[in-house]
């Protein structure tokens, strides 16, 4: 069977990486390619390192363009999936990088998109408890934000096993400016970015906040708090996510690897490192790896978990990848590859 898919917004970043790793599948036939001012141009004047496709054409984004596909990615700001996806009948598979339906409640939505609510899909992160369940045969996914696939990957085990209970959560975590996506901003530009680290985001304002406690409550915790601050520092992609949270109980480093090598034993993605070896961005880059490693500080009664991602990778069009392999039935690491790229 080959899957024919369309790329909404495939001059971007996140449908750049798609296209990477779409383009080398034997069963996958690569539709029409759509985007918004770039219609008219051809691909390769965005992604020169999409050698094989360097010739295809950037069409608009209209219904007509993207009819007749079995399956059609939105790479697309947020705000902008709800209209494309009403034009797609109800059998084509929809995947959505953006947020627009990842949220369950609308209220969170309200306060931190500040615009009418679209929806929710199934969200595409299979790691979350019944979620490959969910995905598989569904015509619509949500896939989710980068620093939330991050952040509760890094908590999963600790909050279904107990050990920590979801509250008091603090992150932290640099990423690269490819986060942002590729349109003209003040401070993503070379002068301001290189040999500069700066938080922003701070107290409580970046919209992964209610993305990530609504995945920590469906990991069971009952009240979850997360104080998140993301930090732009100069690398193109990735994310390393220092993430910590009071233990529940006395709890031995030992326990806690344990909980983290069952609950992952059957992971393909997600794993926990040996121990001696603390997670980078440069071992995951392109692949679809979250790499994870845990301490707990005795002194500060925490456990600590660092974890690692490509944020276009299984951050975005790696992990949506993953869900559309779950939701056609496919083996689910179908085109999507463990290895990084170093050095
Ligand atoms: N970058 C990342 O690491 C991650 C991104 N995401 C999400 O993925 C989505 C895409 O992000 P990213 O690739 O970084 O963004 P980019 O800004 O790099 O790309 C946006 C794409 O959408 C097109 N576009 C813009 N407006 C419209 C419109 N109204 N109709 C049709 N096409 C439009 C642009 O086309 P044109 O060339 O014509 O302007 C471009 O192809 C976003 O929702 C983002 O939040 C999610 C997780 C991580
Ligand atoms: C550096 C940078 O700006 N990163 C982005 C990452 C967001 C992302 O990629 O996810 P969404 O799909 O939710 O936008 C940010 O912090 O907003």
């Amino acid at each position: 069977m080959t899957i024919k898919i369309a790329v909404a917004g495939c001059t971007g970043y996140a449908g750049g990486e798609l296209l990477r790793l779409l383009a080398t599948r034997d069963d996958v036939e690569i539709g029409a390619l759509t985007a918004k001012t770039s219609a008219g141009t051809k691909l390769g004047q965005h992604h020169q390192h999409l050698t094989t496709l360097l010739d295809r054409d950037v069409l608009d984004t209209t219904p007509a363009n993207l009819a007749g596909h079995d399956v059609v990615f939105l790479a697309l700001p947020h705000g902008a999936s709800a209209e494309v996806a009403a034009s797609l009948g109800e059998d084509v598979l929809v995947i959505d990088s953006g947020a627009d339906f990842r949220l369950e409640s609308a209220q969170d939505w309200a306060a931190f998109y500040g615009t009418e609510h679209a929806g929710t899909w199934p969200y595409g992160l299979p790691e979350l408890p019944g979620q490959r369940e969910r995905l598989a045969g569904s015509r619509r996914i949500a896939v989710p934000g980068c620093f939330p696939t991050t952040i509760t990957l890094a908590l999963a085990p600790a909050v279904s096993a107990g050990i920590v209970d979801g509250h008091d959560v603090v992150a932290v975590a640099p990423t690269g400016p490819s986060g942002a996506g590729k349109s003209l901003k003040p401070h993503l530009l070379g002068a301001e970015l290189m040999g500069s680290a700066s938080a922003y985001g701070v107290g409580g304002v970046h919209r992964h906040v209610p993305e990530i406690l609504q995945n920590l409550r469906k990991l069971g915790a009952a009240a979850p708090t997360l104080s998140f601050t993301p930090v732009l520092v100069p690398m193109s992609r990735g994310i390393l996510a220092t993430v910590s949270a009071p233990l529940s109980g006395p709890t031995t480093v030992q326990q806690v690897r344990d909980a983290y090598a069952s609950a992952w034993a059957d992971e393909p993605f997600v794993t926990l490192l040996p121990e001696g070896l603390w997670p980078q961005t440069q071992s995951v880059l392109g692949s679809n790896y979250v790499h994870v490693q845990v301490a707990v500080d005795e002194a500060a009664n925490r456990l600590v978990v660092v974890a690692a991602l490509d944020n276009l990778a299984k951050g975005t069009a790696g992990g949506a990848i993953q869900s559309m392999n779950i939701a056609l039935g496919l083996p689910e690491t179908q085109g999507l590859t463990t290895m990084g790229v170093a050095p």
